[in-house]
């Protein structure tokens, strides 16, 4: 593929800082995959010097893939491409003994983070779920400020401020204390030891020499920093990206990070690409129009050279069932027209609750598909255990993967037992596992609880020496053989048939592990605590989405739709309340749904279908929503409403599509 005269000036010119700016399919995220060829081809940087951080490890996946097919795999060895979350947690691998860690630490989800500031903030929120969610939410926030609690609870005296920085300061506490980082910790931490220790940054300036960013609208301030920090005077990077598809502001995301990069760096080369080569002309015409409603900083136009294409079609349903229906129906017929694959074809909804009814229906007719987002590989109950065991194996610090294991398979250990062992742990400042280990154990808990302790922390500590000492899968297997978790399974299964899966996904689990354990022509061989650390962060990045090559529909939100494409598009739920969002209506915040739009309907290559229901549930009510006002901002003659094909459009579509689709069915061999 040839490069545009703008394109081809992004990839060469590496003299200072470079920005990107440029709208929806411009070939942005191509530029990047292009320059880092560039750089080790035609300017002799070795592919470890390089890192390009991306938005999501899929991203990060299929740009590493573009870039060993073209520099052939052993010529990109070593290239660092990656999130900016994963370049955080390799940071903070090299220094977490400086950082006050130690080395097996643990990973902590969101479901960690709720667990533990809602049991340290029992007496003054006594569980309530918002009150703790709120306090969350600051954390995070100053977490993403780079303020550390001695500095909020400095800034804040009274008021709301002042009790959550208490809290943040409890959190932090426990953290260390449990050896174990949030999500937030892995931009938050390298961070703030980039700009106080000289030496080490000095050093990551010498290690990376070429720094690429992709979706850099999506920044927030504690990765703005983290990126300045890593280029230092030099200033050697080039980051792409596009204020309309700001969609993250919700996570502390600030659009205005691209104009301070035009103040931070003078010399910043701006570069715009106009030419879309993704939408048909009435796709990006429509686009445009639409974003037109927002005021703009930088002013970017676009143009397609690809042919006019289809009008743009709204179906209107009765109410949600009928939409799924309305909307497979038109899916099947569209597959069958163009001999289109499954995989062609992305449904995009604003909030993950609007997937469900399009799953029933997707089931019903036999329609394979994937849900990004939904209940992930990582979401499900066995996989849970198994992480929360290794977890354990790995870090015996880590209170919160003891609790979900220790009775699970029951082990007889209750709660008066627990709680016993809690109040020891708490008073001798030491964890729960290292209060099980203690010599007064049979006087804290009796004998016959004391035995059931023991034999479980014998377990543990002898597979944590086995798995240090190699075979780390072998000694796995037998590890839950000797916990008899299949057996545990079969308990409680409600059939047979799903304990095997939980077992298919168990056996799944551990052949990841001991790919990563083994590393490949891409990624370098890893220790047992490397892994699991890899593996939690791949958890909580994929809960958005997905690796699937297979034939599938694809379903996700809009917001993981961020940099994808497909031949064709539908866009449901487009009501006012679901998109815009009602949280956003009240809040005033009309103008990131809008870009939330823009993102989804510049997604669609041919063929973009929007639908609407008349009547839709909403907390046990119905409600007959009004269409979506942003079906109103585009121009009417290149929207087609359904009613406007056939005037009794319902009914008459309704018997064409039934038997379209039985039709079709036979035809497919169902
Ligand atoms: N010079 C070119 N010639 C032909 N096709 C191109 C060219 N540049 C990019 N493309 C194609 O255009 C499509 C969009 O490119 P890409 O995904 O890089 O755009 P983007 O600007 O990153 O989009 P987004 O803003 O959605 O992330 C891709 O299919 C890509 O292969
Ligand atoms: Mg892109």
């Amino acid at each position: 593929m040839k490069l545009n005269p703008a394109q081809q000036e992004a990839v060469e010119y590496i003299s200072g800082p470079c920005l990107v700016l440029a709208g929806a399919g411009s070939g942005k995220t191509r530029v990047i995959t292009n320059k880092i060829a560039y750089l080790v081809n035609e300017c002799a940087y070795k592919p470890s010097q390089i890192a390009a951080v991306t938005f999501t490890n899929k991203a990060a996946r299929e740009m590493k893939e573009r870039v060993s097919s073209t520099l052939g795999k052993k010529a990109s060895r070593g290239l660092k491409v990656s999130t900016f979350h994963t370049l955080g947690l390799n940071i903070i691998k090299k220094h977490i003994t400086t950082l006050g860690y130690k080395a097996g630490f643990s990973l902590f989800d969101d479901k960690d983070t709720f667990a533990l500031l809602n049991d340290l903030s029992m007496n003054d929120y006594n569980g309530d779920k918002d009150e703790v969610n709120a306090l969350i939410r600051s954390i995070s926030n100053w977490k993403n400020e780079l303020m550390m609690p001695h500095q909020v609870l400095q800034r804040y005296k009274t008021g709301i401020e002042a009790e959550h920085g208490k809290w943040y300061e409890e959190y932090t506490r426990h953290m260390m204390a449990y050896n174990a980082l949030d999500f937030d910790d892995l931009i938050m931490l390298p961070t703030v030891l980039l700009a106080d220790d000289k030496a080490i940054r000095e050093k990551w300036q010498m290690w990376i020499r070429y720094l690429l960013v992709d979706e850099y609208q999506d920044t927030n301030t504690s990765q703005y920093q983290l990126v300045r920090l890593l280029v230092g005077e030099r200033a050697r990077f080039t980051v792409v990206g596009d204020d309309d598809q700001s969609i993250y502001s919700w996570r502390g995301a600030q659009p205005k990070n691209l104009k301070l990069l035009n103040q931070d760096y003078p010399s910043l080369k701006l570069i715009k690409l106009e030419q879309n080569y993704r939408s048909s002309q009435r796709i990006l015409h429509c686009a445009n129009i639409l974003i037109e409603n927002n005021p703009h900083v930088f002013e970017k136009k676009l143009f397609s050279t690809l042919s006019q294409g289809e009008k743009l079609s709204v179906l209107v349903a009765k109410n949600e069932e009928n939409e799924a229906d309305k909307v497979i129906a038109e899916l099947m017929a569209q597959k069958f027209m163009q001999d289109t694959q499954y995989k062609d074809y992305a449904i995009l909804y604003r909030s993950n609750h609007q997937s469900r009814v399009f799953e029933k229906a997707l089931m019903k007719n036999r329609i394979p598909y994937k849900i990004s987002g939904g209940m992930s590989f990582f979401g499900r109950a066995e996989v849970k255990d198994m992480m929360a065991y290794l977890r354990l194996l790995t870090n015996q610090d880590d209170d919160n993967a003891l609790l979900r294991v220790i009775n699970t398979p029951v082990r007889g250990i209750g709660r008066a037992t627990l709680a016993k062992l809690g109040e020891f742990a708490h008073l001798e400042d030491i964890a729960l596992f290292e209060a099980m280990c203690h010599e007064q154990l049979h006087a804290i808990l009796g004998a016959k609880a004391a035995t059931s302790v023991e034999a479980f922390t014998r377990l543990i500590v002898m597979t944590s020496d086995n798995l240090a000492r190699g075979d780390s899968v072998a000694v796995l297997r037998d590890f839950i053989k000797t916990l008899q978790y299949e057996e545990h399974l079969y308990a409680h299964a409600n059939s047979p048939k799903v304990a095997e899966i939980s077992m298919k996904n168990v056996s799944t689990l551990f052949t990841w592990v001991q790919d990563l354990l083994k590393g490949d022509a891409l990624n370098a061989p890893m220790s047992m605590p490397e892994v699991v650390q890899r593996l939690t962060l791949r958890d909580m990045m994929e809960r958005g989405e997905d690796d699937g090559e297979a034939d599938q529909v694809q379903l996700m939100t809009l917001h993981s739709s961020k940099g994808l494409e497909f031949p064709n598009v539908f866009l449901i739920g487009m009501e006012e309340g679901l998109l815009p969002h009602q949280s956003s209506i009240d809040e005033d915040n009309i103008e990131e749904e809008r870009r939330l739009a823009y993102v989804g309907i510049t997604r669609a290559q041919q063929k973009l279908t929007f639908s609407v229901a008349r009547e839709r549930r909403q907390m046990g009510e119905f409600i007959e929503p009004t269409p979506s006002r942003f079906l109103y901002e585009l121009p009417s003659d290149d929207i087609e409403w359904e009613w406007q094909k056939t005037p009794d459009s319902d009914e008459v579509r309704k018997s064409k599509t039934a038997k379209g689709l039985a039709g079709l069915k036979s035809i497919l061999g169902d």
